[in-house]
């Protein structure tokens, strides 16, 4: 038998996918358990292919006042493998054109959790009703591997290029590394 030798990989160019082949068209595909309490809604569906989140259907029609806010059922229950997570996305489409949003995006579905995912969202629009009908795509399911860590306390901890600098320690608007002038956002005052 004749021993082949080991093709060396070709190194990737700038902006390549590293293996050189093109990047694939979907990612990674993980079973997950799901079963349909209400079987008149779709399953959570990827609209693209490379799509990070499947989105999820309204159980109810509901209209939503100007700051109001509902939890919607989705009409769907699930069982994630120990070591995923499922997070509750706004859409970006609904969120663009109505401010229609999620509370507390994202919102987590654990592992363990095997009653109906729920959404629970707000019209942040201040003038416009919005309505949504049973069916209608009010969010996205985005599903990803945690960790849990194991928090091992220390008197001390590593430095670092940040510190302990927090909300705004690199600036305002403008860009802290171009050397420019910096565009503070001093005018900039919340509504209360
Ligand atoms: O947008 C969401 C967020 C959460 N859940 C479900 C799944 C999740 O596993 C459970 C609990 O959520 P979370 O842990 O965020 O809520 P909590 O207020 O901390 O409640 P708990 O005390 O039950 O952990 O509620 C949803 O259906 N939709």
């Amino acid at each position: 038998m004749t021993a082949t030798t080991p093709t060396p990989p070709t190194a990737p160019r700038s902006g390549e996918w590293p293996t050189g082949e093109p990047p694939p068209s979907s990612p990674a595909s993980l079973e997950v358990l799901v079963h349909r309490l209400d079987p008149g809604l779709p399953l959570p569906t990827y609209a693209q292919p490379s799509d990070a989140g499947a989105d999820l259907a309204t159980t109810q029609d509901v209209t939503l006042a100007p700051g109001e806010r509902a939890i919607v059922g989705t009409g769907l229950s699930i069982a994630l493998p120990a070591g995923y997570a499922a997070f509750v996305h706004p859409r970006s489409g609904l969120a663009a054109r109505h401010g229609l949003t999620v509370v507390n995006a994202p919102g987590t579905v654990d592992a363990g959790y095997r009653g109906e995912i729920k959404v629970n969202l707000i019209n942040t629009d201040q003038s416009e009703s919005i309505t949504l009908r049973r069916g209608d795509r009010v969010a996205q399911l985005v599903i990803q591997r945690v960790e849990h860590a194991v928090f091992r306390e220390v008197a001390d901890l590593p430095e670092s290029v940040r510190g302990t600098g927090g909300f705004g320690s690199t600036g305002g608007f403008g860009h802290s590394s171009d050397g420019g002038p910096r565009r503070e956002d001093h005018g900039v005052r919340s509504r209360s």
